[in-house]
């Protein structure tokens, strides 16, 4: 998996979020009709009803109010007569005109009922009347501000459903309360009477209407206060999820920085510890100088660079056998750790020194000829000599050099210091010998 790849679970988590917060949002909008609003129902069997047609004034036209069961409305029959020929059914829907249902909070009206006539294409009107005792006046039915909407029959099939914000009042009602103080706002919030009756240009004949009830529907929450909801909820939702994101990010972070000083770390220790392995491997353990294979790279790097002159000096402690025999081979080692002690401190700048074998040494001197190392080289025969070794008696080497002046096989220079050791040892020992002499 890679390191900074947000997690599957998180990746899980985030969509179904995502998915409830969709179904959620879609069932909210879908629903909202139907949960979001309050219904007040009036039952048309409570109303005190009355029906008249225009009979009453100039009009031929004939009505009859009907009872059946729960509905209530008129048999009417539209006669030539009136030039508005019209029947009407009026609800009282309160018991008392100054106290008429506030329906200004409600949206929808629903009008349960049948209404019949000779064509599809007639009409009826619904009026919410409104109380005023700014224009109103007592028992006279038509000082009631009309709210009126016209709706056409064949929407009417058991129930029709109305926006009061369709309802407006009309201009002949105005012109009829020329005088009063009327307005054409609709105004329904002391509504005493529902009157229903046949539309303007009613068809000549037969016209059936009942209407069993009234529902009026109020918006309980706003659609503007779900949306409200809804964006609070998609708005929480994105905070949380970039508050996660941020943190996985921020842990993230920490995390690779952290690795990255643990990996500076370890590789620092590998480091030291490799450093420590390589000096390990290329030094003798008992005397501190290189061993073969450490010398075996310092000639090397002699060789690759040509390093010209080149000295190369055989040191070899006198009678060792005899230290041995007689002070114990552990004493015999300690005198060879001196020596390489001493040897470590004569060595400068680019020169190496190596245990050559047993209790021989090699000292390579780079760049340098012998006349140029010759009086260090006893200045060292002196210090050995004169060094406090565990021993009663002094110490002694000889020592073998040879020099290259011209490019030539290590192993051909190395044999040239040891024949000089060979030399130094058959003169008495303790004596410095360079090849040649
Ligand atoms: N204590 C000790 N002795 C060693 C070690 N390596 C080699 N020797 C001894 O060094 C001695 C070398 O003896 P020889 O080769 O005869 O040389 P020498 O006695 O020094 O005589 P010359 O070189 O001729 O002066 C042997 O007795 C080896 O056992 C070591 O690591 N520790």
């Amino acid at each position: 998996m890679q390191q900074n790849a947000v997690p599957i679970k998180t990746i899980l988590f985030i969509m179904s979020t995502v998915l409830i917060l969709m179904s959620a949002t879609i069932s909210a909008l879908n629903n909202y009709e139907k949960y979001s609003y309050e219904t007040t129902t009036i039952n048309v069997a409570d109303n005190w009803v009355k029906v008249y047609s225009d009979s009453i004034s100039q009009g031929n036209s004939w009505s009859k109010k009907v009872e059946e069961g729960a509905s209530q409305g008129f048999d009417c029959e539209i006669k030539k007569g009136d030039p508005h020929p019209y029947c009407i059914m009026l609800n009282w829907i309160t018991p008392s005109e100054f106290q008429g249902l506030n329906l200004s909070l409600y949206k929808y009206m629903t009008i349960h009922g049948t209404y019949d006539s000779p064509s599809m294409n007639d009409f009826l009107r619904v009026s919410l009347r409104q109380f005023d005792l700014g224009y109103t006046q007592m028992n006279k039915v038509h000082t009631y501000k009309y709210n009126l909407i016209e709706i056409q029959r064949k929407n009417f099939k058991d129930e029709i459903r109305i926006d009061l914000s369709d309802l407006s009042v009309p201009f002949w009602w105005m012109s009829m309360m020329k005088g009063q103080k009327v307005d054409s706002f609709v105004a329904i919030n002391n509504v005493p009477l529902i009157e229903v009756s046949t539309g303007t240009h009613a068809t000549i004949g037969e016209h059936k209407l009942r209407i069993s009830s009234f529902d009026f529907d109020r918006e309980v929450v706003p659609i503007t206060k779900v949306y409200e909801y809804i964006l609070l909820v998609w708005g929480c939702f994105i905070f949380l999820i970039l508050m996660i994101v941020s943190i996985y990010f921020a842990i993230l972070l920490r995390t690779k920085v952290d690795n990255e000083k643990n990996l500076i770390q370890i590789n620092t220790a590998l480091s030291l510890r490799s450093a420590e392995l390589e000096i390990f491997n290329k030094t003798d353990e008992l005397t501190g100088v290189l061993n073969r294979a450490g010398m075996q790279n310092k000639m090397m790097d002699c060789m690759s660079q040509d390093v010209l002159p080149l000295t190369v000096v055989m040191v070899d402690l006198d009678h060792f056998k005899k230290i041995n025999d007689r002070y114990g081979h552990q004493t015999g080692d300690v005198v060879l750790a001196n020596l390489g002690e001493l040897l470590n401190k004569f060595i400068k700048n680019d020169e190496s020194v190596s245990r050559f074998g047993g209790e021989e040494f090699m000292i390579l001197m780079p760049n340098q000829t012998f006349e140029m190392v010759k009086e260090r080289i006893e200045a060292l025969r002196v210090e050995i000599e004169t060094y406090d070794m565990p021993i009663d008696k002094p110490v002694t080497a000889s020592f073998g050099v040879a020099t290259s002046i011209y490019r030539i096989e290590f192993k051909q220079l190395i044999e040239k210091a040891d024949n000089a050791l060979y030399v130094a040892k058959n003169n008495g020992r303790n004596c410095i010998k360079h090849e040649g002499d």
